[in-house]
């Protein structure tokens, strides 16, 4: 890897607080990272340090691209923008986030795939070598939840070398790990950094061993200021010229912790003083020597892999996921079958020998049409809420598109049974049921309202930042749909704003369409004279007109080309919606 040199310039960030209550509060300016420049060379591994919440992410993620504050990030002396720096390096999140029921080795496959532009033996190679350096190789047909929190990690740090980046950003990497562990994290990072890389990794307490790794240093003050930068040897040097001497069996790191944490008033003061003093005495002119690095000129990696090459593993991947979730599908199989059989059973004894039959079936047809939406809408609303912190620490690896395409396709399976086996089951109880004709109607109608039900489910749960959001607004909206659909009011008398919002959701469409070709079919009800009723049916299209419903196939027909443009509908809305959370979640 060429040589090359990474500065940064007046890095400044600070948020907006709004303090006091939320009516009568005012909003301030809070500084996270003041004025903070320095470099690295290639082949260095620099441990950002400070105290919790002194800003060593916040920073991490400022130098890497990933948030933007003012200031500026050169290589080689040349501005480069975040895109362009998020494209040449990798960014390792602070928590270790994967699909926990695929095995090390589906997973690594899967970011093989994504990430290198090879053949199959090529990616088989890589792989096979990289699980060796990390020590991972024992582990390979292991699923993820079973790691430990030290292979976790490994296994993470994996998955960012595919692409063989030129910084490597690290977060925390042995936050929360045995001394052990953390020491073969630190020694991996340097083998890595020692190949021509950069590593920065955020570090909140090293052990001694640890600390003796690190060969620079980047120290934090609590309000995200430069405390000292620069090598472990100078670090030394600045603080005993401060007269601050770290007893030898003393644990550095935590000596310079002890004194850039405010525990007493006076503290604060203190830090101001190294802060200042650095400055006056250390700080790195930035005059950087570019002679000799003028080889590297980073230019933005455009991804190698086309849209059905990302379709196709992210595909392949959400269903072998889906395929290690048997449990959860057998118990919502289980589910569909109890609650289908119980309305069969209650609703076992309706016949169409009378006129007051025509409410409870027009009651069932309803019932098998919100149960059916849903369950595939509920099964779909969790997906992104879920998935949202994989979605956005694989941001560089893929387009939202095929992800998103992904996710609507392997809701379709779901869809084929669960309608099937609903009908199937009604079919068997239900008496007014009967003819195979009518079965494969309802099919075709519930399949593609089991579908829309699934996109009407991806479509919120891309478009709320969470599931709190999603209940809450999910029951007025149910309530909303239901009473359009037809059953409890008379179409004709709605409003006209009404009759657009009724068509918002497919109750009112699949209802409909499931009674038409349920009572076209019925010839004739009961005798009318007989019965003492104010509404009195002789035949199916009678029922029809009371309920303000079409009564040709064409009006089917129709509806089945609505639902399908409900669909694409629901699915570009949804697009958007993960576009949004894509743009606005940052690592
Ligand atoms: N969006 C935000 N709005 C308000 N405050 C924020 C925001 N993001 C970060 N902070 C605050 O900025 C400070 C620095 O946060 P940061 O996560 O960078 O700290 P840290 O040094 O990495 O902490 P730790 O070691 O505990 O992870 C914290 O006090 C945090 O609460």
């Amino acid at each position: 890897m060429a040589k090359f040199i990474f500065t940064w310039h007046n890095i400044n960030y600070s948020v907006e607080e709004r303090c006091g209550s939320f009516l009568n509060g005012s909003k301030k300016r809070k500084i996270l990272i003041d004025d903070v420049s320095g470099c690295a060379f290639s082949g260095s591994v620099i441990a950002i340090i400070g105290g919790s919440g002194c800003g060593k992410t916040a920073l991490l993620t400022l130098l890497s691209g990933q948030r933007k504050g003012r200031g500026v990030l050169k290589i080689n002396g040349r501005i480069i923008t975040g895109k362009m720096l998020r494209s040449n390096s990798t960014y390792l999140q602070q928590s270790d986030v994967f699909f926990e029921n695929l095995t090390v080795e589906e997973h690594i496959t899967f970011k093989a795939a994504m990430s290198l532009n090879k053949t199959k033996t090529e990616r088989e190679l890589i792989i096979s070598l990289l699980l060796k350096n990390l020590s991972l190789g024992h582990l390979t047909y292991v699923k993820i939840k079973n790691l430990s929190s030290g292979e976790k990690r490994r296994l993470s740090l994996l998955s960012c070398l595919f692409s063989d980046p030129y910084i490597l950003f690290c977060d925390e990497p042995i936050s929360g790990l045995d001394s052990f562990s953390a020491t073969t994290i630190v020694k991996i990072l340097i083998e890595v950094a020692s190949s021509g890389k950069i590593v920065f990794m955020t570090v909140h307490q090293p052990s001694s061993e640890v600390f003796e790794l690190f060969n620079n240093i980047i120290m934090l003050s609590p309000n995200g200021k430069i405390v000292f930068e620069g090598s472990k040897d100078n670090a030394k040097t600045f603080f005993e010229s401060q007269l601050l001497f770290c007893p030898s069996s003393y644990n550095p790191a935590d000596f310079y912790l002890n004194h850039i944490i405010i525990k007493t008033p006076n503290d604060e003061r203190k830090i101001e003083d190294l802060v200042k003093q650095f400055k006056e005495d250390y700080s790195l002119k930035f005059d950087f020597p570019e002679n000799g690095y003028h080889g590297l000129l980073l230019k933005y990696k455009e991804k190698e892999n086309g849209f059905l090459h990302e379709l196709k593993w992210l595909s392949w991947r959400v269903f072998v996921n889906l395929g290690r979730n048997t449990e959860e599908h057998y118990f919502s199989f289980i589910l569909t079958v109890i609650t289908a059989s119980i309305l069969g059973i209650v609703y076992s004894n309706v016949t169409l020998a009378e006129t007051s039959a025509v409410q409870s079936i027009q009651g069932v047809l309803l019932l098998i049409v919100s149960e059916l939406i849903f369950i595939q809408m509920y099964q779909a609303i969790y997906t992104f809420p879920e998935e949202v912190n994989i979605f956005v620490q694989e941001k560089e690896l893929y387009s939202p598109l095929p992800y998103f395409l992904s996710k609507t396709v392997s809701l379709i399976p779901f869809a084929l049974v669960h309608s099937l086996v609903f009908l199937i089951i009604y079919f068997t109880c239900l008496p007014f049921l009967t003819t195979s004709k009518l079965l494969l109607e309802m099919y075709l109608i519930l399949f593609l309202t089991s579908v829309c039900g699934s996109s009407l489910g991806l479509c919120l749960s891309a478009l709320f930042p969470t599931l709190e959001y999603i209940n809450l607004f999910i029951v007025p909206f149910e309530i909303l749909c239901l009473v359009l659909s037809g059953l409890w009011i008379r179409i004709h008398t709605l409003s006209k704003a009404f009759s657009i919002v009724k068509y918002i959701s497919p109750f009112y469409v699949t209802y409909e369409s499931i009674c038409i070709v349920y009572w076209l079919d019925v010839g004739h009800i009961t005798n009318c004279s007989e019965i003492d009723t104010t509404t009195c049916f002789e035949n199916g299209t009678d029922v029809l007109g009371n309920y303000d419903f079409g009564q040709t196939y064409e009006r089917v027909s129709n509806n089945l080309i609505f639902l399908i443009i409900l669909i694409i509908a629901y699915c570009y809305i949804g697009y958007i919606g993960i576009l949004r959370k894509r743009a606005l979640y940052h690592i």
